[in-house]
């Protein structure tokens, strides 16, 4: 048994699911308004002979037919980055206005935190954290490169994070895009299944908590907070929320994101979850061609 094989009851189409786990991901870019808008970074792309595809439902997502997209100019002058298209699912789903506080609390190597600082039109406060100090490395100079100047980066344990210092008594918005067994990048790194299993997703299950935990005590009352991972583990996913909707002050709420998927789970492996778990989403390989990855949006009450 693969470390797949226990999802076949939850999946909607386990063959189309494995197969396509199989086949190498379609190389994806996103558009960097800071610098340049979808249509000019598109044109840039077909003038260098890169052929784009545009993706309906999230127009800065362009498909290109070229693997290296990091040799084009447009990417050098930071008109676009390359990132997963599922994974530009949490930051579209937190939604921030300009002039918000955000904490982005596992922040590198920056994908998500450059997307919130285009969606904040790069003005407001954003703080992106992580506790690997090497990967926050990349993530500055992401920031510099797509000039998103909102951005201040910290190097905490998110558990124990604090923005004391930093004059903020609470955020608007936090993304807790927490570490995980990351099964759903399978197609992008073939190594990805070697060390996951049930074992593994309850292991990393107690440190998800928690971060999620801080990230609700950090945000104010009427603040949304957006918790995802890249894996298929129901461990990581609806049992980590699960725990805190018993215990913090916050309830999931819907979202619409136009792509296929399938909704949270309410049962699995003998436990059963609460039933507002169907309010978070699941996307499946085979459901957009993308990676797998999980997204639930939770808003923080009294
Ligand atoms: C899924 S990755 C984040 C990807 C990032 N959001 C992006 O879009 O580029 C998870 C990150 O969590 C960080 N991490 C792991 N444990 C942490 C902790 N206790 N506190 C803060 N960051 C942590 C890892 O270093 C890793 O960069």
């Amino acid at each position: 048994m693969d470390a797949l094989e226990r999802y076949e009851p939850i999946v909607d189409d386990y063959a189309a699911f494995r197969e396509a786990c199989e086949r190498p991901l379609p190389s994806v870019v996103r558009a960097n308004g800071i610098k340049a808008d979808p249509d000019r970074a598109a044109a840039a792309l077909e003038d260098e002979g890169v052929t784009v595809t545009r993706r309906a439902w999230n127009p800065s997502i362009l498909e290109v037919d070229t693997d290296k997209p990091g040799n084009t100019w447009p990417y050098f002058h930071g008109w676009i980055h390359g990132q997963e298209e599922v994974s530009a699912i949490p930051a579209r789903v937190l939604d921030p206005e300009p002039g918000d506080a955000v904490w982005d609390a596992c922040a590198a190597p920056g994908s998500k935190t450059t997307q919130l600082a285009d969606l904040l039109d790069d003005a407001g406060l954003l703080m992106a954290n992580d506790d690997n100090l090497g990967r926050l490395s990349a993530l500055r100079s992401n920031a510099e490169r797509l000039g998103a100047t909102c951005v201040a980066v910290t190097n905490e344990d998110a558990r124990r994070f604090t923005a004391d210092g930093f004059g903020i008594d609470a955020f608007d918005a936090v993304l807790a895009d927490v570490p995980c067994t990351c099964e759903g990048t399978i197609r992008k790194n073939a190594d990805a299944l070697d060390t996951v299993g049930r074992e593994a997703s309850l292991n990393i299950a107690a440190l998800q908590t928690d971060i999620l935990r801080r990230a609700i005590r950090l945000t104010r009352e009427g603040g949304t907070v957006v918790y995802s991972t890249c894996t298929f583990a129901p461990e990581e996913n609806e049992g980590v929320i699960d725990r805190v909707l018993d215990d913090e002050p916050v309830a999931l709420v819907d979202f619409d994101v136009d792509l296929a998927h399938s909704p949270g789970l309410t049962a699995w492996n003998g436990e059963t979850y609460d039933g507002s778990l169907t309010r978070a989403k699941r996307f499946y390989p085979h459901q957009n061609d993308t990676g797998g990855f999980f997204c639930a949006k939770l808003e923080v009450g009294a």
